[in-house]
């Protein structure tokens, strides 16, 4: 497949080698510098597009490709309050759309766990639940966008609580999120339900970028000739 890279950071750099390793063409890399080179893709020179990029970037580069009839993976997190509008410009241009705050597949099974653990602790209120996310010092969002879908779906069962916070500002109705940043973590996520008496924790902790690199590209995979927007439940029958 002839593969454009928007975003040839941590993540980018990481899918690239999976990616040539499977014998696929990078047929593009965009980074700040060269942003601009995107106006030269297309479905002609594009099988798939996908974008690891910035809160700030990640947006307009899924339009672009939207609108210019190229299939798009994107796991940029922290834009999440413009989803609702890429999906739309999706349907409107009969595009391809697959989304994932995280693509390891250990965090898509962690996430599985997490809506039936929630469902069930739901019944004991004595335990108080709260989320802590943990990443290097790199990272520019928070909470982390893996943190803000398991908050989403612990609240599916948690009717009283009204959102979430990040701890710092929670107040008794909201899911408190902890956010650390540490240097050299790649990504720790944690779901703790705790008394005075004891506590229990669901975790995961990814020791590398592989994971989310190799679901990326799993995803890249899978997603052209399908129409409409995606994410890892669709792709794993999770
Ligand atoms: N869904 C998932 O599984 C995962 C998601 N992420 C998310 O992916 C995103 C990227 O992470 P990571 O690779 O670690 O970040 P990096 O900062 O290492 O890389 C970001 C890359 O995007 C480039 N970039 C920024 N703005 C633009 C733009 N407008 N057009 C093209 N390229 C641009 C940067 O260029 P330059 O270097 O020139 O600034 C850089 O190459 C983050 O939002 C992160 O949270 C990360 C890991 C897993
Ligand atoms: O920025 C990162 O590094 C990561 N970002 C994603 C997130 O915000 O959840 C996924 C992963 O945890 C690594």
């Amino acid at each position: 497949m002839k593969i454009l890279l928007i975003g040839y950071g941590k993540m980018g750099k990481t899918i690239e080698e999976l990616a040539l390793a499977k014998g696929h063409e990078i047929v593009g890399k965009l980074t700040h510098e060269n942003a601009g080179q995107l106006s030269g893709f297309n479905s002609t020179n594009t099988d798939v597009a996908i974008e690891f990029t910035h809160p700030e970037a990640a947006f307009d580069n899924i339009s672009y490709c939207l609108k210019n009839g190229i299939p798009v993976v994107s796991g940029s997190t922290g834009w999440q309050n413009r989803f609702a509008e890429a999906s739309e410009s999706c349907k409107e241009n009969n595009g391809s759309f697959f989304y994932a705050s995280n693509f390891s597949i250990g965090v898509n099974l962690f996430f599985h766990f997490n809506e039936y653990i929630a469902s069930r602790m739901q019944q004991y209120p004595d335990y108080a639940v709260q989320i802590k996310e943990i990443h290097h010092l790199q990272k520019v969002d928070k909470p982390s966008g893996t943190a803000i879908t398991a908050a989403e779906g612990i609240l599916k069962s948690y009717p009283e609580l009204n959102g979430w916070a990040l701890e710092e500002n929670a107040t008794d109705e909201k899911l408190p999120i902890i956010s650390e940043r540490l240097e050299n973590v790649i990504g720790t996520h944690v779901v703790r339900y705790a008394t005075a008496i004891d506590e229990i924790e669901l975790s995961h902790v990814a020791h590398s970028r592989t994971g989310f690199a190799s679901g990326a590209l799993m995803a890249a995979e899978w997603l052209p000739g399908r129409k409409g927007v995606f994410g890892m439940k669709d792709l794993l029958n999770l």
